[in-house]
């Protein structure tokens, strides 16, 4: 901790003006699609039979926006990032819909799932780049950080030195709020913190369109945790890369999202600007998650949980998936889905 510069701790601390539901809505409005999911569904297939872990998921991700997803467990978040960052493995399958990525350099728009090898390492942190939740299972803990960082600056350019693309990785930590230095440390001698820290350096190493962000601060503490937040924001506002952030916190979400996604079940029931989801969320489900969570910059109030589980997925009802945990559930909601 005594080797970080120093950080904000104040969420948007310099952001002048905080935008309404509508200002946001129009600057969505008027930014290019960065990537559009039609009717995406997405399947394990396993031997106790196939998981519908994503159903009919429409979105489209502008260039610049944060978009937040939240639900609670095994809800299909890390699914969803996975299909939409071209990181699913088996034994998923995209089983229905497709991803098309629209590249801010103007080449044509392409469909993630069928990007060749090779278009996928040219766009893997160029492009389409990633936070996980573990640093420590996307840094090399035996490889010093500044050979992690420039031989991602190098392979992406080949044409930058290896003393600038050192100096590139310096200013990257030092964005993050770790003293360029520390470019000589292996992982394992940073903090837990730190490492998360670097990682998000990491994936900003070729100026990407889009960081998917699947749980970055959740291996840290609460006022680390808001740290690498304000530091996440302050550099998203200086160079306008697009945020897919999941996590069940949905708190956090509210304070850093442009838009939000609920997901239950592998499906979307509601998706809104924070404003509205905090304010006027209409799934009950939606009102449950709200009053789960404490608000990360208010007072706190009571907490209600909401009760029961989540779904097997493997047997879901034929209904609302939520409806046997509703309080408002009606006949309706056991027998016919809207979504
Ligand atoms: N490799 C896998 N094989 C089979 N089923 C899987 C696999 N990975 C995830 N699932 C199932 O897919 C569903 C969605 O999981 P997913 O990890 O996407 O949810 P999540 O909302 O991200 O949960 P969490 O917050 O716990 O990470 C769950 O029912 C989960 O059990």
């Amino acid at each position: 901790m005594t080797d970080l510069l120093p950080a904000t701790d104040i969420l948007h601390a310099e952001t002048p003006h905080i935008e309404t539901s509508e200002e946001i809505a129009a600057r969505l409005a008027a930014s290019p699609p960065l990537l559009v999911a039609e009717n995406l569904d997405v399947t394990y297939v396993t031997e106790a039979g196939e998981v519908p872990a994503c159903r009919n998921v429409n979105l489209t991700l502008h260039r610049g926006e944060i978009l937040g997803v939240a639900g609670e467990s095994a809800s299909g978040k890390s699914t969803l990032l996975n299909a939409l960052a071209r990181l699913q493995r088996p034994p998923a399958i995209t089983s229905g819909g497709k991803v098309t990525f629209y590249p801010t350099d103007d080449s044509d728009p392409m469909e993630i799932s069928s990007m060749s090898e090779e278009e996928l390492r040219e766009r893997r942190w160029t492009s389409l780049s990633f936070v996980m939740q573990s640093a420590m299972a996307c840094l090399n803990p035996v490889i010093r950080l500044e050979s992690q960082f420039t031989d991602v600056i190098r392979e992406h350019d080949p044409e930058v030195s290896k003393e600038d693309a050192s100096k590139k990785a310096g200013e990257l930590l030092e964005m993050v709020g770790i003293p360029a230095h520390r470019l000589k440390a292996f992982p394992f001698q940073l903090s837990g913190g730190m490492q998360q820290r670097a990682l998000i350096a990491l994936s900003l190493a070729c100026d990407p369109d889009v960081v998917f962000m699947d749980e970055p601060t959740t291996a840290v503490d609460v006022i680390m945790q808001r740290q690498i937040l304000s530091q996440i924001l302050h550099l998203q506002a200086r160079l306008g890369f697009a945020i897919v952030f999941v996590t069940h916190d949905l708190s956090l979400l509210l304070e850093i999202s442009d838009r939000i996604v609920i997901m239950y079940g592998g499906r979307f029931v509601e998706v809104g600007s924070a404003e509205q989801i905090y304010e006027s969320g209409l799934h009950p489900y939606t009102r449950g998650l709200r009053s789960s969570f404490p608000p990360l910059s208010e007072p706190v109030r009571k907490l209600h949980g909401i009760p029961g589980t989540p779904p097997d997925l493997l047997g879901l009802p034929v209904g609302c998936a939520f409806a046997p945990r509703c309080p408002r559930a009606t006949q309706l909601c056991l027998e016919e889905r809207r979504n």
